[in-house]
């Protein structure tokens, strides 16, 4: 059975769920054979496992993935706990798709939800390759940036995998429909917690905001609202980077990041100025993901 808590406060889940102590693996996978940084770094160093010897029993299993064309970062975690191992891609590429099903099947997790944090401008979603390669897979998209995908999520709806969930922030600004997915508030879900902010919030920086209904006052007002009220320990795992980095806090973000610490105005002011040039596959990258990358299948 699969249950999602959605718009609104819906609960989605392919499972019901029983508490349990935990731990958390931290491990890291890269695939990037041109990277100028080909070793990311773990909140726990350079290695590729880590464990908080807190808790007895490991329950959430953590990989940062990076796509090197895009500069994107796919995350994939799962309920190990669980018989089943559910787990979740969020933002996957179409031309890193084979390596995380790979991954998966060596970890011997199953893949329940493909999710994107909104409709990306810069490449196209995995999302449609993955429903293609394993049918059950359903494909999780924020109804706010008006695409299509199995389910439609929105603010406080709650995705579960297993004994965890993500629970759904909105974070428009970079795009109308930009969410940012939070791990679970509560004794059987990680801890500090972990946020995915697609665009909304880079390490140090920030999405653009110039296009796809962006805007720079909503994006200000969304990170100040929803991402920065979390707690400071907050582990904020970004959709992009572009410098090297790989993951943030938000203590660190409020200290440093270097547009969102500055008023509004200012604020606006950088964003208004960044002259960017626009992304290279826009035209078929934006299409392709309204459909979650079934553009070639869906009428
Ligand atoms: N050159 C790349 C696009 C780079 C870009 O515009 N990145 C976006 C996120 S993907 S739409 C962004 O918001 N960047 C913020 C910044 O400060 O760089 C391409 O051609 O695809």
């Amino acid at each position: 059975m699969f249950r999602v808590v959605g718009l609104l406060g819906r609960s989605f889940s392919p499972y019901s769920s029983s508490l349990g102590a935990q731990k958390i693996l931290y491990p890291l996978f890269s695939y990037c054979p041109q990277s100028p940084f080909p070793h990311h770094l773990s909140p726990f160093g350079r290695t590729g496992m880590a464990t908080a010897a807190y808790a007895p029993e490991p329950k959430l299993l953590f990989r940062q993935l990076f796509e090197c064309e895009s500069s994107t970062y796919t995350y994939l975690l799962a309920d190990i706990s669980h018989p089943d191992k559910p787990a979740v891609l969020i933002d996957p590429v179409d031309v890193t798709v084979d390596r995380d099903l790979n991954l998966i099947r060596e970890l011997g997790l199953k893949l329940v939800y493909a999710m994107n944090t909104h409709v990306h401008a810069d490449h196209i979603t995995g999302t449609g390759l993955l429903k293609s390669k394993v049918p059950h897979v359903k494909s999780v998209l924020a109804k706010a940036g008006g695409g299509r995908a199995d389910i439609l999520i929105g603010p406080g709806d709650k995705i579960s995998f297993g004994d965890l969930f993500l629970e759904v922030r909105a974070t428009p600004g970079h795009t109308l429909g930009c969410v940012t997915y939070v791990t679970g508030d509560g004794p059987s879900q990680p801890q500090p917690r972990m946020a995915f902010t697609g665009d909304a919030l880079l390490v140090r920086g920030c999405g653009r905001t110039d296009f796809q209904n962006g805007s720079s006052e909503q994006l200000y007002h969304s990170v100040h609202s929803q991402i920065f009220t979390l707690p400071k320990n907050t582990l904020l795992y970004p959709g992009h980077d572009y410098k090297g980095y790989t993951v943030s806090t938000v203590g660190e973000e409020l200290q440093y990041n270097t547009r969102l610490t500055k008023d509004v105005e200012t604020f606006k002011s950088i964003m208004a100025n960044l002259n960017l040039a626009r992304p290279n596959k826009m035209d078929i990258a934006v299409p392709a993901n309204l459909v979650c990358g079934l553009q070639d299948l869906l009428p």
